[in-house]
C-alpha cells in the first residue's frame, strides 16, 4: 500500500474528564474519499476536530504527508494543506462570494495548478451566479459551498467536510456530492463526516463506522454497503 497522506493513530479525546473517542487509527490515501458514519453524537465532529489540534484534550499521534502532526497549532496543520470545513461554515458574511474566496487564497505547492475562482465557479457554477452577492444574502447550502470553495483556494492536498449535507435543500446536496467527486478528481482527499447515509454511500471509496467514540468497521463502501446488519445496528439504515 502507498503511504498514505494522513495518517491517525490510537486517536483519544476528552471533553472534561468525560472520554469522547477510543483509539481511533485510519489512513486517508492521497486523492481518495472517505466517510465518518455514525450515529448523533457518535464522535464523527470531534474526530476532525481533534486531527486540527481543535480538541484540548486530545492524545493525538497523526502525521500528514509525512509531517507530525503533534501538537502544532491548527493554522500550521493548514499550512500544511489540510483544509478544514466546519459545520457552522466560516464565511465572512459582510464580504462577497468573489472576496470571501480571496481571502481563502494561498500559494498552491510545486507542480499543482492553483485552484481560482474561475475555475471554482466551474465546479460550483450556482456561485458563479452569485459571484458579487454577499455571504449573508446566501442560503445555507450555498453559504456550505462556498466555504468548501474557499478552502479549495488554500490548495489543500485535503479537505476535511463536517457534515456538509446537513440542513441543506436537496438540490444543493446533489451538486455538493457532485463538487466532492471532482474535487476526487483533482486530486484533492477529502475526509467527510457525514449522517446523511445516502449522501455518503454515493461518494466514498471507503467508510469508517464509528459507534460510541469507536471504530466498528473500516473498508470499503461497497464493503459497507452489503453489510445490511452492520448498517442496521449501527447507523439504523
Ligand atoms: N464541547 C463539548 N463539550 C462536552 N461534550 C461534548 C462537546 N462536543 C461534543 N460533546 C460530546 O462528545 C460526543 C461526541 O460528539 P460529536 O459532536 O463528536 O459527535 P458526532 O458524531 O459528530 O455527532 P453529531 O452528528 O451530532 O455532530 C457526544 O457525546 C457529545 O455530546
Amino acid at each position: 500500500m502507498s503511504t498514505p497522506l494522513l495518517e491517525v493513530w490510537n486517536l483519544c479525546a476528552f471533553y472534561g474528564r468525560a472520554q469522547v473517542l477510543f483509539d481511533l487509527t485510519f489512513r486517508l490515501q492521497a486523492g481518495e474519499v472517505m466517510a465518518l458514519v455514525g450515529r448523533n453524537g457518535a464522535g464523527k465532529t470531534t474526530t476532525l476536530k481533534a486531527i486540527m489540534g481543535l480538541v484540548s484534550a486530545s492524545a493525538k499521534q497523526a502525521t500528514f504527508k509525512g509531517h507530525s502532526l503533534g501538537s502544532l497549532p491548527t493554522y500550521k496543520i493548514a499550512r500544511l494543506g489540510l483544509g478544514y470545513v466546519p459545520e457552522d461554515r466560516r464565511i465572512f458574511t459582510d464580504l462577497t462570494v468573489e472576496e470571501n474566496l480571496e481571502t481563502g487564497r494561498r500559494q498552491a505547492s510545486a507542480g499543482r495548478s492553483p485552484w481560482t475562482p474561475e475555475r471554482l465557479f466551474r465546479l460550483f457554477p450556482n456561485l458563479a451566479e452569485m459571484r458579487g452577492r454577499r455571504g449573508n444574502q446566501m442560503s445555507g447550502g450555498e453559504q456550505q459551498m462556498l466555504a468548501i470553495a474557499r478552502t479549495l483556494m488554500g490548495n489543500p492536498d485535503a479537505i476535511l467536510l463536517d457534515e456538509p449535507s446537513e440542513g441543506i435543500a436537496p438540490v444543493i446536496v446533489q451538486m455538493m456530492a457532485e463538487a466532492v467527486r471532482a474535487m476526487k478528481a483533482e486530486g484533492v482527499a477529502v475526509l467527510l463526516s457525514e449522517q446523511n447515509w445516502a449522501f455518503a454511500a454515493g461518494i466514498s471509496d471507503r467508510a469508517c463506522v464509528i459507534e460510541r467514540g469507536e471504530i466498528r468497521f473500516q473498508g470499503s463502501m461497497a464493503e459497507l454497503m452489503a453489510n445490511e446488519a452492520l448498517r442496521a445496528e449501527t447507523l439504523g439504515v
